[in-house]
């Protein structure tokens, strides 16, 4: 095996608080044992685009508490056609870089695995999404932190809803996962959550909501991948108890931004740290995560796409829910 001289690192995806976090570390670790990093810009547009820029260690601790991704992000059509990934190819040995790191979600993940085709080169993922998707790792970058905002803005919201006794519909990120929702929903005290990985929510909540007429809030917090939707959600609220007064709010992207929770940082650490050494030890085409409080390696092809809310969060959801 050549020693590791040069790598180069790109985020992807949608950005997750902890992004710049990782940059650093990495960097710092990579330092330490003679490697140069490189940070190629916009996700795989920059590694078709030959956009790359030298990482220096000083000004990545400068920017990791920041949320977003100094390197910026994309999510990139033309890496997915056969002239994208040969163009990527060409760049990687035109700078002759030795081995990568993509940070970002499993989208990112089934990227590598399509340039893995057609080149040798070692790479390391670091999970990077606030949606928590994925398999391999017990939290992804940003889940904590999204998890946080969306908390706050939810109890910023009951102090309205409560002046009012009014019932809210909250909409919540996370693409076809429900644990922003279930996390938020219960961290605030929500009294329905309806995420993707549930088809029996809704008939806890029209069953709870039909005989509202209380002098309190309702808060009711929907995954953005729920089946039913918010709107059908309020159609159903209006037509089985009408005389509610009924508000809507989409938190959206603000659940994307901010400064990364401890957490976040904490989790950044360590897989910076972790991803550099796994590539020097000789490891390539992993995941590197947090298993059971310990850093752990999941082969990217098992990386998939992980929807199961697991049975303890299904009995907190009935507790708390129904
Ligand atoms: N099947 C694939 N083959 C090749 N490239 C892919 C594939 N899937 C995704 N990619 C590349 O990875 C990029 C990021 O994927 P995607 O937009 O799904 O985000 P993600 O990594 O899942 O992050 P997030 O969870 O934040 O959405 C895509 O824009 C594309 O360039
Ligand atoms: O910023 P975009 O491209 O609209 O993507 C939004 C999606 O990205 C995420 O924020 C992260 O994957 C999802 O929760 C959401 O569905």
């Amino acid at each position: 095996m050549q020693p590791i001289k040069h790598i180069a690192v790109l985020t992807s995806g949608g950005d997750a608080p902890g992004m710049n976090t990782a940059l650093f570390s990495i960097v710092k670790t990579a330092q330490q044992h003679g490697i140069k990093v490189s940070g190629v810009r916009k996700g795989f547009e920059g590694l078709i685009d030959n956009d790359l820029v030298t990482l220096d260690c000083k000004s990545l601790q400068q920017t990791m508490h920041l949320g977003g991704t100094v390197l910026k992000t994309a999510r990139s059509e033309r890496f997915r056609g056969d002239a994208g990934r040969n163009l990527a190819l060409a760049t990687i040995e035109h700078n002759s870089i030795d081995a990568l790191i993509v940070i970002g979600g499993d989208g990112s993940f089934r990227g590598c695995l399509w340039l893995s085709q057609i080149t040798n080169i070692p790479y390391i993922g670091i999970p990077g999404t606030i949606d928590n998707d994925i398999a391999g790792t017990d939290y992804t970058l940003g889940f904590d932190t999204a998890v946080n905002t969306s908390m706050q803005c939810i109890d910023n919201i009951r102090d309205t809803a409560e002046s009012h006794n009014r019932v809210f519909v909250i909409e919540v990120m996370g693409r076809d996962s429900g644990y922003i929702g279930t996390y938020a929903g219960l961290t605030s005290g929500a009294d329905s959550i309806l995420i993707p990985e549930s088809d029996e929510d809704i008939t806890y909540l029209v069953n709870k909501i039909s005989d509202y007429h209380s002098e309190h809030a309702f808060i009711v917090v929907v995954s953005e991948g729920d089946e039913i939707g918010v709107e059908h959600i309020c159609e159903k609220i209006s037509t089985v108890n009408p005389s509610i007064d009924l508000r809507v709010t989409k938190l959206g992207h603000l659940q994307r931004g901010g400064n990364p929770s401890a957490a976040d940082r904490m989790l950044a650490i360590r897989l910076g740290v972790h991803s550099v050494k796994a590539l020097c030890a000789g490891e390539s085409a992993k995941m590197v995560g947090i298993l059971n409080n310990k850093v752990s390696n999941t082969p990217m092809q098992d990386v998939a796409k992980q929807h199961v809310i697991n049975e303890e969060l299904q009995g907190l959801l009935s507790v708390f829910c129904r």
